[in-house]
């Protein structure tokens, strides 16, 4: 068996979000978010599920921090709900709330585990959605007030922060499709979120950087390789526009200072325009410590007049497997994905974020949850960014998603990614199988293909 040993620093991970996790969404002073808002509205989500409870998380957070202990976790990565530190999300701090946050860095400073700290992961203040939200221009300042009371209580002691978690998500399914919070199907709507979010990001950094905090601050971007059904032109065509829809309409503005021009035209023509104030994109362009990819899957696509705004269809390759959520299981395009951005972005280093998969996980007769293709997708994905950093791409870290299974936004509990089995009847952790060998990868710092 061949041996794939990771440097000697590569951080292993696994991360979470709080309106996955926490629960207690209405305790201890915390304000209402977009999220709860959304899944207590009938028939948004499977089920009719909601992340009032989750996995309890507010209160079962030491046992929690043990069991990342004993799986041998460098680090991990969780987001903070802006409604319970600032519940109407700007002006009275509830202290319990951001207590809560200190003494889980607390607990994971004493267990060894480096906190990766992401500050938005969708659950907006819902006092802020009633002034408009991410639309509003003026989020973007009450997003860096927030950030700054975190960056001041926790700066001196978390080494890695993300601002935003994925705004390719909250912009589209949020606020075009409507399929995630706050359910607006406004296609302008959303394009001016985007910006405003990538705004929002750019005074976040310069905020972190006049503070002179030591950490490391960047962005998490899901990032999926596009390619084309066939190798004719007008397929090639779709491709590269289905490549700027997810991927350069965020990676441009902030490594390159500008949007995809080619792409911006099509929208000026046939969604209309978004405001951009003057030195916006130059705030955008803040230089950043690294690039959080989260890779789940690739897409292939074929010219199609007749389907969007873009003419481009996506199909799925058969004779290929998917997981639960119905993505293509494409370990080489983490390869793809990986040499790319090395070359065309050359991020300072890169940290695979989210990487995962979702399976019918089931506790057997022996009390284990038996979770082999769980392990087969991980350790396939571990080979390809092993592959990429012997091709020089400064990869630093990899966060399996995720640590637990929990509330899978609009499919509710019904989607399980966790390398914990969560029973959600009594909030009994199991570790799985997937989580001994994740022990086992992380105590050798290898892989064997
Ligand atoms: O779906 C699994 C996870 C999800 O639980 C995380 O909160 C989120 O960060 C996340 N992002 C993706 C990949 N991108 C995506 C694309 C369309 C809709 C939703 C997610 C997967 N995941």
């Amino acid at each position: 068996m061949h041996r794939r040993y990771f440097p000697e620093d590569f951080i292993w991970g696994a991360a979470t979000a709080s309106y996955q996790i926490e629960g207690a969404y209405n305790e201890d002073g915390k304000g209402e978010s977009i999220w709860d808002r959304f899944s207590h509205t009938p028939g948004k989500i499977l089920n009719g599920d909601t992340g009032d409870v989750a996995c309890d998380h507010y209160h079962r957070f030491r046992e929690d921090v043990k069991l990342m202990k004993e799986l041998g976790l460098d680090s991990y990565r969780f987001s903070i709900s802006w409604p319970r530190v600032l519940p109407e999300g700007k002006g009275q701090v509830n202290e319990k709330g951001l207590d809560f946050y200190k003494q889980l860095v607390d607990q994971l400073l004493k267990a060894g585990i480096d906190p990766a700290i992401t500050l938005y992961h969708w659950d907006l203040p819902q006092a802020l959605q009633e002034k408009g939200g991410w639309a509003n221009r003026d989020t973007a300042k009450y997003f860096v007030e927030y950030a700054n009371l975190i960056f001041k209580e926790l700066g001196d002691v978390v080494p890695l922060w993300i601002t935003h978690n994925e705004p390719w998500v909250v912009s589209f399914p949020g606020h075009a499709f409507g399929e995630h919070a706050p359910g607006i199907k406004n296609y302008q709507t959303a394009l001016q979120v985007a910006h405003n979010l990538l705004l929002s990001h750019g005074m976040a950094v310069q905020s972190f950087r006049q503070l002179g905090l030591p950490g490391k601050i960047g962005i998490t971007l899901n990032l999926t390789p596009v390619y084309p059904f066939s190798d004719n032109e007008a397929d090639q065509k779709a491709c590269d526009l289905q490549d700027a829809f997810i991927n350069r309409w965020f990676l441009d503005p902030i490594f390159e200072g500008s949007y995809p021009e080619e792409l911006h035209q099509i929208y000026r023509k046939k969604v209309g325009e978004f405001i951009i104030k003057n030195d916006d994109l130059e705030i955008i362009n803040q230089k950043i410590d690294f690039l959080g990819i989260n890779y789940y899957l690739r897409l292939v696509v074929k010219h199609n007049p007749d389907y969007n705004i873009f003419g481009v269809e996506t199909v799925k390759p058969e004779g290929r497997e998917y997981t639960e959520m119905g993505w293509e299981v494409y370990p080489e395009g983490l390869y793809d994905l990986l040499i790319r951005l090395h070359k065309d972005y050359a991020p300072e280093a890169l940290y695979i974020t989210e990487n995962g998969a979702a399976y019918q996980d089931q506790i057997d007769a022996d009390g284990r949850v038996h979770d082999q293709k769980r392990i087969a997708y991980l350790k396939a994905h571990l080979k390809n960014a092993h592959r990429a950093i012997e091709a020089g791409v400064p990869v630093k870290g990899y966060y399996i998603w995720s640590l637990m299974d929990n509330f899978e936004w609009a499919f509710g509990y019904s989607k399980r990614f966790g390398l914990i089995y969560i029973n959600y009847d009594n909030q009994q952790r199991i570790l799985k199988d997937s989580a001994y060998w994740y022990r086992t990868i992380i105590a050798k710092n290898y892989i064997e293909d």
